[in-house]
């Protein structure tokens, strides 16, 4: 057996025994290695056409030849020892689908599995002893426990008693040992034609559903029914890894494969975080390490069996992976640090790859301009959109915190983000569905692109015709309100301060031509230099039918016209305005001819430059 000092999960693993249906070549695949001196074992994977190799060393490995029958007594049978002198043990079989987990753990009629071997043993010690034995099953179904015992399944809540470090199945039956044939593959079916009530076949898994079983064997200290529990043994068959990129995972979709990788990752993360006696151990990240908390810490002990495919099998290698790392959390030895690091850090890579996306999005906000404000501004909403979010994490998990004394299943419900928050603070180990942070950022950007923007823009867009309203109102003329709209126009553009940002950062832009505000208001500024520079401008307006409140409108607008020196006359203008005196449109006309001519250069520039 491989060392395993001061640790307090071992971590085997154990290689599929051959079926018919298995290739000769399958052999080729997967080796185990034994070390000379050390003791220590090796797994190797070796790709034929590629002839690479990998290798990971673990605490043991048990070859296809080595069954049940040789795993109980040198990994099973001290815990059960161990169980009667008050602790608690665990035995978790983990591995890619049809890798021999339900072999492992239940067997066959001909050959018992890990369970049942430990059953025996714990009957015949209890019997010697004058002990009383309880079992109970249950099955977790997408992150929600139910009660395998009860026809009706009732859903079972996980409370912990922080005082006495314990955790409370709240609705988990106990009954006699008989009840073992619970842990039958088909006994969904059987229990299934026992129960009548049509809701309870919804709690049950269906044959294509992944879930993972659960068996506890109470020992107690007496035979009374009223004695005190000693210590309790844990089996469970954790439903198969799935590499959630695979195409067609025989029905399980992909929320299912999530939350059951979810959970070996964070049975893994619990694992490494007790071997490396971590301050901090993530129990809160998935049902199972909730359920199982009093039962890993501590004293108790844990015995995780990675199963392993016999031939080709890529999910085979992930487990290893783990179970490398979780076997090393002591002393963190990583032997195969390059293919690890890829496979394990990426899901950091995403939370960081959302970090350098606010960084960007900042560094656009500090050094583009013009119109790439806009997109600034988005960005800048995703950041502060980020902060949001955060900030709501920071108050749920100091929430979550002061509520460690309620229900779990209550706190666990407030401690998502919490659970987050553990998981980056836990060893590293990193789940697929770490993605989570992938999913988040793309949303919070889409709220501020679909939202912001558009409600920015139709804000802009009321405000203004709002304001044309309210001049057409008071005018009650078709033909002075334009002007009015116009000045109105340009002298909101100018009022707002996005807008006043926009232009801005657009002239600073020594490429960019002006916006188009800009433009219309030094064309509505030169309109009205020409408009009260005229001496008759005066006279027209009030010798017209214009009713007073559109005057009225019209000096909100410009409340002190400025008063411009006469412009000095050419001869010849002088001579015109004395032949055409009696005619102000047409002074007006000889007065302006060179500043009509400016301004319609001006408009002629204007409207180049906008159909460009
Ligand atoms: N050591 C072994 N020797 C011979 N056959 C085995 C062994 N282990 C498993 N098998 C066979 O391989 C098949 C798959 O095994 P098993 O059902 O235990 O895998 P599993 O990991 O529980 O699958 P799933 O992920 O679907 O629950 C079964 O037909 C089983 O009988």
């Amino acid at each position: 057996m491989g060392p395993n000092q001061g640790r307090k999960a071992r971590v085997i693993a154990k290689i599929k025994g051959f079926t018919d249906l298995e290739p000769e070549a399958s052999e080729k695949w997967i080796s185990v290695h034994r070390g000379d001196d050390s003791g220590t074992l090796t797994v190797s994977f070796g790709d034929e056409l590629t002839s690479r190799k990998e290798s990971y060393e673990l605490d043991y490995i048990y070859d296809r030849s080595e069954g049940n029958d040789l795993i109980f007594p040198r990994e099973v049978k001290p815990l059960v020892e161990d169980v009667f002198n008050g602790c608690n043990a665990t035995v978790i079989a983990y591995g890619a689908r049809g890798s021999g987990k339900t072999f492992t753990i239940q067997g066959s009629e001909v050959k018992p599995g890990l369970a049942v071997l430990a059953m025996a043993e714990i009957l015949s010690m209890a019997k010697g002893s004058g002990k009383l034995i309880s079992i109970s099953c249950y099955e977790i179904l997408k992150d929600h426990a139910y009660d395998l015992l009860d026809p009706n399944r009732h859903e079972v809540l996980v409370w912990e008693d922080v005082a006495r470090g314990k955790i409370q199945l709240k609705g988990l039956s106990q009954a006699k040992f008989q009840k073992l044939y619970f842990l039958s593959k088909n006994s969904h079916k059987h229990l299934s034609s026992q129960n009548s009530h049509k809701q309870s076949e919804k709690m049950i898994a269906e044959p294509n559903q992944r879930s993972h079983k659960g068996l506890i064997i109470h020992v107690f200290r007496g035979n009374q029914s009223d004695a005190l529990p000693l210590g309790k043994m844990n089996f469970v068959d954790l439903s198969g890894y799935e590499d959630v990129r695979k195409k067609g995972t025989g029905g399980v979709n992909l929320q299912e494969s999530n939350i059951i990788n979810k959970s070996i990752y964070a049975l893994h993360n619990v694992v490494y975080a007790l071997n490396a006696n971590e301050s901090h151990v993530p129990y809160r990240e998935s049902k199972i390490t909730r359920m199982l908390r009093d039962s890993l810490g501590g004293t108790n002990k844990i015995l995780m069996i990675t199963c392993l495919n016999s031939s080709y099998c890529q999910d085979s290698l992930y487990m290893i992976k783990l179970a490398s790392r979780s076997s090393k959390g002591a002393n963190k030895i990583i032997l195969d640090s390059t293919k690890k690091t890829k496979s394990i850090v990426k899901p950091t890579l995403l939370s960081s790859s959302s970090k350098t996306a606010s960084a960007i999005a900042a560094k656009q906000t500090g050094t583009r301009s013009g119109f790439l404000v806009n997109k600034a501004n988005v960005n800048a909403s995703i950041i502060k959109g980020r902060k949001l979010f955060d900030e709501g994490i920071s108050t749920k998990s100091k929430k979550a915190s002061h509520e460690e004394s309620l229900p779990l299943e209550i706190v666990s419900t407030v401690t998502e983000h919490a659970k987050h928050e553990e998981e980056k603070k836990s060893s590293g180990i990193s789940e697929a569905v770490g993605s989570l942070t992938e999913d988040h950022f793309p949303l919070i950007s889409c709220s501020a692109e679909e939202s912001d923007m558009p409600v920015k823009a139709s804000t802009q867009e009321t405000k203004l015709l709002d304001k044309v309203n309210v001049t057409d109102e008071n005018n009650h003329d078709k033909s002075t309100p334009k002007i009015g709209s116009k000045a109105e126009a340009a002298s909101f553009v100018g009022a707002d301060p996005a807008m006043d940002k926009e232009n801005t950062l657009a002239l600073v832009d020594k490429d960019e031509s002006p916006p188009i505000s800009a433009r219309l208001q030094e064309l509505s500024k030169n309109l009205k230099l020409l408009y009260s520079s005229t001496p008759s401008c005066a006279d027209i307006l009030s010798k017209t039918d214009i009713p007073t409140n559109s005057r009225v409108s019209t000096e909100i607008l410009e409340p002190e016209t400025p008063r411009t020196p006469e412009p000095r006359l050419l001869d010849n203008d002088k001579s015109d305005i004395a032949v055409n005196s009696c005619s102000s449109w047409k002074a007006f006309s000889a007065r302006s001819s060179r500043m009509k001519n400016t301004l319609v250069d001006e408009y002629l520039r204007f409207l180049n430059t906008a159909s460009k």
